[in-house]
């Protein structure tokens, strides 16, 4: 299977202190990964760095020819301002801006695509609203409906069954098993343990540094869990960079 993701010796961090420490591996193409971790465990970081939100302090992060426009991104909810006065529609029809540019107009064609995308997540009847007025797990499933559209081959979810109730869990469960039934490589940072042993084939076991990366069952044992709580209590968070690359890089 093609690599689609490599980590080389990557770390990541802010203001010149590190949060992700020396992470090296990679994920195969149209893999479905689980991303877990303690809080503060460097999730969300990572997740910056394959984006490209996040230079790498040293290393690189290798995107097997993908551009940052082919990763379609969820961030956590609390990243995002609710209080923006966006409709349901214009903020969903963000997902194919690939296709129609920032300022391209919304034809008939796309119309169908977004109508399709709320029909998905069970948001038809929602395109007018604002999305400060969405509840938690509507704006959760609002989001899924943009990385449908935005048809992307890596997807890169970040805790998105936060704060949801099991109904709006299964349906957004559904979509990931279907994407991955598509052959897209999913990664998706997640805190319920069961839901990731019931539908991750694999896990990448995440305190700062690597902890365990393989098959879901061998990664997360009492053992590997209570070692990641272990070393994120201990790492320093205003420690400097422990070796500098010269050119620090993300390639695609
Ligand atoms: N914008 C930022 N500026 C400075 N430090 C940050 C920033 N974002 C995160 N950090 C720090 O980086 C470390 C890793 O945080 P990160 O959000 O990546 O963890 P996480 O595993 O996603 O946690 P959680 O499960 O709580 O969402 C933490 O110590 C955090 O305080």
């Amino acid at each position: 299977m093609a690599t689609q993701l490599q980590f080389r010796d990557v770390t990541l961090g802010y203001d010149r202190h590190p949060a992700v420490h020396h992470l090296s591996g990679e994920v195969a193409s149209g893999a479905l990964v689980a991303l877990v971790g303690p809080n503060g465990a460097g999730k969300s970081t990572l997740f910056r760095g394959i984006v490209g939100i996040l230079k790498p302090l040293s290393g690189s992060i290798l995107t097997g020819g993908l551009d940052v426009r082919d990763i379609a991104y969820l961030p956590q909810t609390a990243d995002i301002d609710r209080s923006f006065p966006i409709s349901v529609f214009d903020f969903v029809s963000t997902g194919l801006w690939r296709l129609t540019g920032f300022f391209g107009g919304i034809g008939g064609p796309a119309r169908d695509k977004i109508a399709q995308a709320l029909a998905s997540v069970g948001l038809n009847g929602f395109e007018n609203r604002t999305i400060g007025t969405l509840s938690g797990g509507q704006m959760q499933r609002l989001l899924f409906a943009r990385v449908l559209l935005q048809d992307a081959r890596m997807i890169v979810l970040d805790e998105p069954f936060n704060a949801i109730d099991a109904k709006t869990s299964a349906d957004l469960l559904a979509l990931v098993r279907h994407w991955h039934g598509e052959k897209r490589t999913v990664i998706a940072a997640l805190h319920d343990m069961d839901v990731v042993r019931a539908n991750f084939p694999e896990t990448l076991l995440l305190a700062r540094g690597k902890v365990a990366w393989g098959a879901t069952t061998e990664v997360l044992t009492a053992e590997n869990l209570l070692q990641a709580r272990r070393m994120c209590e201990a790492f320093d968070d205003s420690a400097a960079p422990c070796a500098v690359d010269d050119m620090p890089s993300r390639a695609a």
